[in-house]
């Protein structure tokens, strides 16, 4: 359920609390990650580094509630996600959490405006933020193509026929629209040169401030942390990572 606005500007939840979490692929013979411990303020903006395969996209997973802990608590806006049933959780997920993934997951036949508003379609607590803002869904749509440059006849094009560039704007359209408190990227800038690079961190930046969002992403590429307000080395709190690397 939604917050009063008051209550939430008063006392604004963590975005992310992760307690005494222990994860294990199924048929994995070892754990994957074990965390004591990690906190994403409200607003937060933190920049995961680690090595590959040291659990960065499962760490996303955890958070995002797309998989659950074998042990320990993930706590969202301040919902635990493990009270939730699957159902709940997924529409939890739709409400709260916007995701840019390196691959983009857009609907290949659908065009990138419906896309982008799927977003909001599967939403009433993003179209209630739009709604209390005074704006719509297509408002926000037009305000958005707008500062990612999905000018032209982009929006009306299908998915699949649009570049990577293009792509990657659109599943930034459709995490940042019905302004959720997280946002959550994984490599979102992997397949750009090092201008749009820029480009889109400051506005996937600008865009989360504006919205109060945190945003927690993953890169290999170390040059990008300093647009963040922390990095949060993977190695450094997972203790499995502790256990089984050797330490410079
Ligand atoms: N769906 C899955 N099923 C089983 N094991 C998985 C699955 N996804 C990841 N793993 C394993 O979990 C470990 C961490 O993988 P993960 O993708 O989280 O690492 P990463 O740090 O994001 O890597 P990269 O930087 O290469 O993307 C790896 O050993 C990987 O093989």
């Amino acid at each position: 359920m939604e917050k009063a606005p008051d209550a939430a500007r008063a006392v604004p939840a963590p975005a992310v609390v992760m307690s005494a979490v222990r994860y294990r692929w199924p048929r994995a013979a070892a754990d994957c990650l074990a965390i004591d411990e990690l906190v994403l303020a409200a607003g937060e903006r933190v920049f995961v580094r680690g090595p590959s395969g040291s659990g960065k996209t499962t760490l996303l997973s955890l958070v995002g509630g797309v998989i659950q802990p074998q042990a320990g608590t993930v706590t969202v806006a301040g919902q635990a996600l493990d009270r939730l049933s699957a159902g709940a959780r997924d529409r939890f997920r739709a409400d709260h959490v916007g995701f840019v993934f390196q691959m983009f997951n857009l609907l290949p036949y659908l065009s990138a405006r419906d896309n982008i508003l799927l977003a909001c379609r599967f939403s009433a607590a993003r179209r209630a933020r739009l709604r209390a803002r005074n704006t719509s869904p297509a408002a926000e749509l037009a305000r958005l193509a707008e500062r990612l440059d999905l000018g032209g006849d982009v929006l009306a094009r299908a998915a699949a026929e649009l570049s990577v560039g293009q792509q990657q704007r659109v599943a930034a359209a459709r995490a940042l629209i019905g302004r959720p408190g997280l946002i959550i990227a994984d490599e979102p800038t992997s397949a750009l040169d090092a201008d749009r690079q820029q480009a889109f961190i400051d506005l996937l930046r600008g865009e989360c401030a504006a919205a109060g969002a945190a945003l927690l992403f993953v890169s290999h590429d170390l040059r990008l942390a300093r647009h963040f307000d922390r990095v949060l080395d993977l190695a450094r709190i997972n203790r499995v990572a502790a256990l089984t690397e050797p330490r410079p």
